[in-house]
C-alpha cells in the first residue's frame, strides 16, 4: 500500500471562518461519485489469538453518513483505530478516493484529511473553548508571538454555529460544559483540519437525550457540507434516524447491510445477534 498525502493546506482563522462560509462548502449539490470516499475491504487484525476484524469491507461516499452497529467485540472501534492511524491493519486495503493508502500514524490520517473524534474526546478541561479548537493550530500575529485571539473566537464562534452548537460562550472553560457540549467542541475542531471523512466513536454515549439531538444535528450538518461521516453506535434509534446506511459487524465481518431509511429495530437486532446470515457489502445494496 502506498500513502497518498493532500497537499498541506495553510490554515488560518480567517481562511477557516471563510471556508466554512463558502456557499459551495455548505451546498448539499455537489455531485455524487461512483467511487467511494473510503473504502476499508477485507480487513483483518488480531490481537494475539483474538480476531477483532476478520474480512470486514466498509465504504462510505461523500455527503453520506455510515453507521456502524455492532455487539460488544465486533470490531467496531478496531476498525475507527485503523482508520485513524492507531492500529495497523494485518490484512486488507484501505482506498481513498480510488487511491490504496497506508495510514501508519495519526497524522497520517490527519493529511489523508481523516479526523477521529474517540470516546474520551480528549478535550482539556482548563482551557476555554476557543483554545481547545484551536489547540495545536494557534493563530499568532503576524510577526509576533502574541496569538491572534479576535481572529480565533470569531472563526470558534462561526464554526459552532455551522454546527448548530449552543455554546454559552467561546470563552467558557470546557471543564464548565455538559457533556454533549463537550462533544460539540470536539466535532468542531475536527473541522479545522479540513477532513474529507469524519469518524465518530460512541458519540451519543450517556448523552442527554436533548444532548443526543444536539450532536445528531451535528452529524446532519457534516453530511451537508460534503463529508462522509463513519458513524459508530450502540443506540440503533440514533444510527435509524440520521444514517443513509447501516452496517451491521459481527465477530470482525459483515453480517447485513440496510438503509438507514427503512431499516427496523428487529432486523438490526437480529443481524447484531446472528438470528439472521448476511454478508453482502455496501457496494452490493448501492444498485
Ligand atoms: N489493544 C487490544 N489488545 C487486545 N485485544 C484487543 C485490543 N483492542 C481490541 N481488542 C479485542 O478485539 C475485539 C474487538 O474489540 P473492539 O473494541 O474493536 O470491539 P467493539 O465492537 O468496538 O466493542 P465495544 O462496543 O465493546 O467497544 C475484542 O475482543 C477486544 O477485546
Amino acid at each position: 500500500m502506498t500513502s497518498t498525502p493532500r497537499e498541506p493546506t495553510v490554515l488560518s482563522a480567517t481562511t477557516v471562518a471563510d471556508a466554512i462560509d463558502a456557499p459551495e462548502a455548505a451546498s448539499p449539490g455537489a455531485p455524487w461519485t461512483p467511487v467511494p470516499l473510503l473504502r476499508a475491504s477485507g480487513l483483518v487484525k488480531r490481537f494475539g489469538a483474538v480476531e477483532a476484524l476478520a474480512g470486514a469491507t466498509i465504504e462510505v461516499h461523500t455527503h453520506e453518513v455510515v453507521a456502524i452497529v455492532g455487539d460488544n467485540a465486533a470490531g467496531k472501534s478496531t476498525f475507527a483505530k485503523i482508520v485513524a492511524g492507531v492500529l495497523q491493519p494485518d490484512g486488507g486495503l484501505l482506498e481513498l478516493a480510488g487511491e490504496p493508502v497506508s495510514i501508519p500514524s495519526p497524522s497520517a490520517a490527519r493529511d489523508l484529511g481523516i479526523a477521529t473524534v474517540f470516546q474520551d474526546l480528549a478535550v482539556a478541561g482548563n482551557l476555554d473553548v476557543t483554545a481547545n479548537l484551536f489547540l495545536g493550530r494557534e493563530q499568532r500575529i503576524a510577526g509576533t508571538p502574541l496569538l491572534h485571539e479576535g481572529e480565533m473566537e470569531l472563526a470558534a464562534r462561526k464554526l459552532l454555529h455551522q454546527l448548530g452548537a449552543r455554546i454559552p460562550s467561546v470563552r467558557t472553560r470546557v471543564a464548565d460544559l455538559s457533556k454533549g457540549q463537550q462533544q460539540s467542541v470536539a466535532i468542531a475542531r475536527t473541522l479545522l483540519g479540513q477532513p474529507r471523512l469524519v469518524v465518530l466513536d460512541e458519540p451519543t454515549a450517556s448523552l442527554s437525550v436533548a444532548a443526543t439531538a444536539e450532536v445528531l444535528t451535528h452529524i446532519e450538518r457534516l453530511r451537508d457540507l460534503g463529508l462522509g461521516v463513519v458513524l459508530i453506535s450502540h443506540n440503533l434509534n440514533d444510527v435509524r434516524a440520521i444514517a443513509d446506511w447501516i452496517v451491521v459487524l459481527r465477530h470482525g465481518r459483515n453480517n447485513g447491510t440496510f438503509r438507514g431509511s427503512s431499516a427496523t429495530n428487529e432486523e438490526l437486532i437480529a443481524a447484531i445477534t446472528g438470528a439472521t446470515r448476511a454478508d453482502g457489502h455496501l457496494e452490493a445494496y448501492r444498485g
